[in-house]
């Protein structure tokens, strides 16, 4: 395995960071952890990284133990912290010729691993990086995650506050960095993303709701759910959750995610009571689970 955690606690006084967190990572894998702000991604990654250690607990990564082997993982890993971890008045090239020399090496030595990456910054070479835009410091805290040609990756919600574009090039890049058999675990709070993973780990409050693949997840939502629509979004969730046979109701873009307690559901009924609450134009469509319905379910 890549990384092996077993029973990982950790709390900061009385916030419980990460509950008995148990799952690994195989080699190769492009492994997601799935959860909103506050769910102990940050602290997991601190953790694995070397950075924290955990209260209780055992993790294994690169085949080395976190605590008694810190020095080898540090050279076995490359980790792009959420905050970026750019030195800001350093420009793009002396900032990547900084992480190649604390590991040894040279951007020469490696450039083939990151020059997909780096080609599209590398016009910007003399720039400092506090004066690049989001995206391009995203693509170069990965070349400088990457610049030591490590064996796992650690990115912790690396697309967030990034424009929808470069979040899809971005992904595309660690689409490729894993066919150069990079073991990459990465965190985000976008469930859009998590489908792109082989695999995901679900979190919330320090603690593993669900791990499978993103398909499994969907296909084990216990419920039909419908597309609803109206004139007004407003009244309609407010009438939604007034209804005495609901059982969820979530707002889904242009659309309400409802579910019914019931198992014979009938939406003509549905529609009856929602024109009682003055509401027209309303729509009731079956449609497939989400991610994100999973997600929701599994954290009530
Ligand atoms: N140094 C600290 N001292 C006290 N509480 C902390 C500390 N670091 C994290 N926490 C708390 O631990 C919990 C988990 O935080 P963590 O940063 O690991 O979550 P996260 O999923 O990465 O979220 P975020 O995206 O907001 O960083 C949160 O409730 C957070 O407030």
């Amino acid at each position: 395995m890549s990384i092996s955690i077993t029973n990982i606690s950790k709390s900061y006084k009385d916030v419980k960071a990460l509950q008995n967190i148990t799952f690994e990572v195989k080699p190769g894998e492009l492994f997601g952890l799935i959860g909103p702000d506050g769910a102990g991604k940050t602290t997991l990654f601190r953790i694995l990284t070397t950075l924290l250690f955990a209260d209780e607990g055992s993790a294994l990564v690169a085949g080395f133990d976190v605590v008694k082997e810190y020095k080898n993982i540090r050279n076995s890993v490359g980790y792009m912290p959420g905050r970026f971890s750019l030195y800001q008045d350093l420009t793009v090239e002396e900032n990547l010729n900084f992480f190649a020399t604390i590991f040894g090496t040279s951007i020469e030595e490696n450039y083939d691993l990151i020059k997909d990456i780096y080609v599209q910054i590398e016009p910007f070479k003399n720039r400092r990086a506090g004066k690049l835009s989001g995206g391009m410091k995203q693509k170069l805290a990965l070349s400088c995650a990457l610049i030591h040609k490590p064996k796992v990756l650690f990115l912790d919600e690396p697309t967030t506050g990034v424009d929808p574009v470069s979040r899809k090039e971005f992904w595309e890049m660690l689409k490729r960095l894993q066919l150069k058999g990079i073991t990459i675990l990465v965190s985000t709070p976008y469930m859009d993303e998590a489908a792109l993973c082989d695999r995901i780990a679900l979190i919330q409050d320090g603690k593993i709701l669900e791990i499978d693949t993103p398909k499994a997840i969907v296909k084990h939502y216990p419920k039909q759910i419908f597309n609803v629509s109206a004139n007004n979004m407003y009244q309609l969730i407010m009438g939604l959750n007034d209804y005495e046979h609901k059982h969820s109701v979530y707002p889904f873009g242009e659309f309400v995610h409802y579910t019914d307690s019931r198992t014979d559901f009938n939406p003509e009924e549905l529609k009856t009571y929602l024109e009682t609450k003055n509401l027209s134009n309303i729509h009731i469509d079956k449609t497939a689970a989400t991610i994100e319905d999973t997600f929701m379910e599994l954290a009530k």
